[in-house]
């Protein structure tokens, strides 16, 4: 296709960008630092008093209040905030906007403007608020996006390049997958973290010692017990049946491991660490390197979501998108996808997109 049959999305800026971040705590300022150091211009509105001065004086964002014809804005404010403040960023500004709560299901159901796709950074840090943030926090974490049918394609596309120029890897999953999967990977952890904590604090009454013999494995397990309490509250709340489920499977998890020490069954137990130590080994990173990239361009057909369809079917396969834009075609409202993806995953890919009835076709990018 020729430049002058299609329109893409990501036209070269002819002005300076501007993004708005909403609630400049750890997460907000992180994003909002991050943006301006990348040459984005960047308002920021907080509810403690003073907040907004201080991000300014850090340099974390140029200016306080909302631009209204930013690009795009962040929401970044306690999870069950999110909801309200995602409806102020529709109102008042005209650009994409996405949130970055902890917990996905309720917002994607209260927000189904096409201008918004909910989404959620895997990465933070013990740090607090301001204080904490960091340019390149989410440089090379994932960053989950959480499309639904009535997404827009441009909006999906717009903030996911947005996420990727913070050096994010982005995945898509449903809402509700999302909430199940971060339960067991985010949430029952730092729950675990801090029950572990607090049995090691209850024993070092008897043992005054103890606590100065923690060593690195115990360190590593309740790093994340140290982070600031205050949105676990809002977390588990809103992710209770998720939460309460991946604890029910840990209890059980751990009370077979307890039948199998006190039976002293020497094989269960080898099994069972050797299958953790392998799953640990095998926990997948960041893999993509340039030349084992494919182009994969897919036809949008002429109906909402089918760009979050194609996202959504890369994470069910495993597959890592290294990059995703959407080129409309200057005749019609359809438009093709074009994604890069890991060479060794293309024939899964198509085939997966040829079950749902899509038509990829796959360049190797030399
Ligand atoms: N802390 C972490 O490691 C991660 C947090 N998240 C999510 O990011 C969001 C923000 O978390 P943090 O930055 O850690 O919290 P934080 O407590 O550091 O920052 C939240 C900020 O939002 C402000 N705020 C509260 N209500 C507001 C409102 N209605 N309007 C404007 N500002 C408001 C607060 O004053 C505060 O400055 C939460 O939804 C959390 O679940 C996501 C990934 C990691
Ligand atoms: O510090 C860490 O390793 C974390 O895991 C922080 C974190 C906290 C909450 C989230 O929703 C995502 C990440």
């Amino acid at each position: 296709m020729g430049p002058d049959a299609a329109t893409s999305v990501r036209s070269a800026p002819v002005t300076q960008r501007t993004a708005n971040v909403i609630g400049l705590g750890l997460i907000g300022g992180s994003i909002a630092i991050g943006l301006r150091q990348r040459g984005w211009r960047v308002h920021g509105d907080d509810t403690r008093p003073g907040t907004e001065t201080r991000a300014v004086e850090l340099g974390v964002i140029d200016a306080g209040g909302l631009a209204p014809d930013a690009d795009i804005t962040f929401v970044a404010v306690p999870v069950l905030a999110v909801a309200d403040q995602v409806g102020r960023a529709l109102r008042e500004t005209k650009g994409v906007v996405t949130d970055v709560g902890s917990v996905k299901s309720m917002v994607s159901e209260q927000c189904d403007d096409p201008r918004f796709v909910g989404s959620h950074p895997m990465a933070g840090s013990e740090l607090d608020g301001l204080d904490g943030a960091d340019p390149e926090m989410f440089n090379g974490a994932v960053w989950v996006v959480t499309p639904v049918p009535t997404t827009d394609d441009v909006t999906l596309a717009k903030i996911t390049g947005v996420l990727r120029e913070l050096g994010a890897e982005v995945v898509a999953l449903s809402p509700d997958r999302h909430d199940q999967v971060v339960a067991v990977v985010s949430h029952v952890p730092h729950l675990t973290a801090a029950t572990l904590m607090r049995l090691a604090v209850d024993r070092a009454e008897e043992h005054a010692p103890l606590l100065r013999l923690a060593a690195g494995g115990f360190r590593d397990m309740t790093r994340i017990a140290s982070g600031r309490p205050d949105i676990w509250l809002d977390i588990c709340a809103e992710n209770r049946t998720a939460i309460i489920a991946a604890l029910d499977e840990l209890i059980t998890g751990l009370a077979s491991m307890r039948e199998t020490v006190a039976a002293d069954d020497r094989d269960a137990l080898l099994a069972a660490l050797t299958g953790a130590r392998e799953a640990r080994t095998n926990l997948p990173g960041r893999v993509v390197h340039p030349e084992e990239l494919v182009e994969v361009r897919i036809r949008i057909p002429d109906r909402a979501g089918a760009a979050a369809e194609v996202f959504t079917l890369a994470a069910d396969l495993g597959v890592n998108i290294a990059n995703f834009e959407v080129v409309h075609l200057a005749e019609g409202n359809r438009g093709v996808a074009v994604v890069l993806i890991d060479a060794a995953s293309s024939d899964v890919f198509k085939g997966g997109l040829i079950a749902r009835g899509f038509k990829p076709s796959i360049t190797a990018l030399t």
